[in-house]
């Protein structure tokens, strides 16, 4: 049984992003940049937001963070993201979700650029990604599928299954498996007989926001085991990370499995860095960059 380093791979990447933004600074003399909104004092999207802003500078690129208060109005919002769209040195606009609830992120998100839209979540990039066209791919499912190449050389005719099917994640997450070849199955919170059906996968996503919901039982010997979730809870009077798949009784029968943290989260980030410097060099015309 393997446990996949996402922390390691996701380092990996890195390094090989922050190459490529040298490689840009030192023939095109540009540095890419990265926008990020943030409304309210959420703690947990604070702590994204900063751990965001670090791995950014840590590529070499430069990180813009623009907070507004908890009772910013959807106009403010929507104007930032327009300043930010016809600003020319910001490359990539991310709007941390969620919003308060007075505020339509469908609106917000859909004001995003599509080319500078480096969380893939306009209807443009979601368009793109359906019918296989360039475009900039959601970063937790690019992670995801990143993981599960790093252990199964090729993914071509093996069940998928993915539990979840929002539009950040589950939904993508398995148009990309549908890209690789696999036979895809999207459950949800309507999927009868879900152990049943998780039983299937020699592939098997979980994106649901449940800690450990996924039992060891519903996973096949030898499955590869992407656990996406994140859930902080308390236990033994600490506060813990923890995923939606139950790691210990998993990893009984899982070939390889994603621990939490450390699995997919770091992948997220990395891949975040990646499509912002993909959008740089496509929006700039600076051709290709391998990462
Ligand atoms: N690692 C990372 O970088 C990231 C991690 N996350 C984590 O991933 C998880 C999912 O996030 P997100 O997709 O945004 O969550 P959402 O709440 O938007 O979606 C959850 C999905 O799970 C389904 N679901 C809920 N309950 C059940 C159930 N009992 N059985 C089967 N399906 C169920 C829902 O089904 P239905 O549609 O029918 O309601 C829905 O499609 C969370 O833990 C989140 O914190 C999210 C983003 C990035
Ligand atoms: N527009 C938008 N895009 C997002 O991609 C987005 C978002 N909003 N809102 C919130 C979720 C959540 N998310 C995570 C990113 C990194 C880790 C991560 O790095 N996790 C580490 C641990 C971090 C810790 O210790 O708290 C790990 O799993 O090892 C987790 C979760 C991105 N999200
Ligand atoms: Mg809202």
């Amino acid at each position: 049984m393997t446990i996949i380093d996402g922390k390691a791979f996701a380092l990996k990447l890195r390094e090989k992003i922050a190459g490529a933004v040298r490689d840009i600074k030192s023939s095109c003399n540009i540095q890419p940049a990265l926008a990020v909104v943030l409304v309210g004092e959420d703690p947990a999207s604070q702590v994204y937001v900063r751990n965001k802003g670090i791995a950014t500078e840590k590529a070499g690129m430069r990180s813009i963070e623009h907070k507004l208060a908890a009772d910013a109005s959807e106009d403010d919002v929507v104007s930032l993201v327009k300043k930010l769209n016809a600003d020319e040195e910001v490359d990539g606009i991310l709007v941390q979700l969620p919003l308060p609830d007075h505020i339509s992120s469908e609106r917000v998100i859909n004001e995003i650029h599509p080319d500078k839209d480096v969380d893939g979540l306009t209807e443009a990039n979601a368009g793109r990604l359906i019918l296989g066209k360039t475009g900039l791919v959601p970063c937790t499912p690019q992670g995801s599928v990143m993981l599960a190449k790093s252990v199964r050389d090729n993914l071509s005719g093996l069940n998928a299954v993915v539990v979840g099917r929002s539009i950040l994640v589950g939904k993508p997450l398995a148009m990309l498996l549908l890209a690789e070849n696999c036979t895809v199955t999207m459950a949800h919170s309507r999927t009868k007989n879900l152990d049943e059906v998780c039983r299937e996968a020699d592939i098997l996503c979980a994106a649901v926001g449940r800690p450990r919901m996924v039992e060891g039982r519903w996973v096949k010997e030898g499955a590869t085991v992407i656990d996406v979730g994140i859930n902080r809870i308390e236990e033994d009077g600490k506060t813990r990370l923890i995923g939606d798949v139950d790691f210990d009784s998993a990893k009984e029968r899982a070939g390889a499995i994603t621990p939490v943290p450390g699995g997919v989260g770091p992948m997220t980030i990395a891949c975040l860095l990646r499509n912002t410097v993909i959008a740089a060099a496509r929006r700039r015309g600076l051709g290709a960059v391998e990462v």
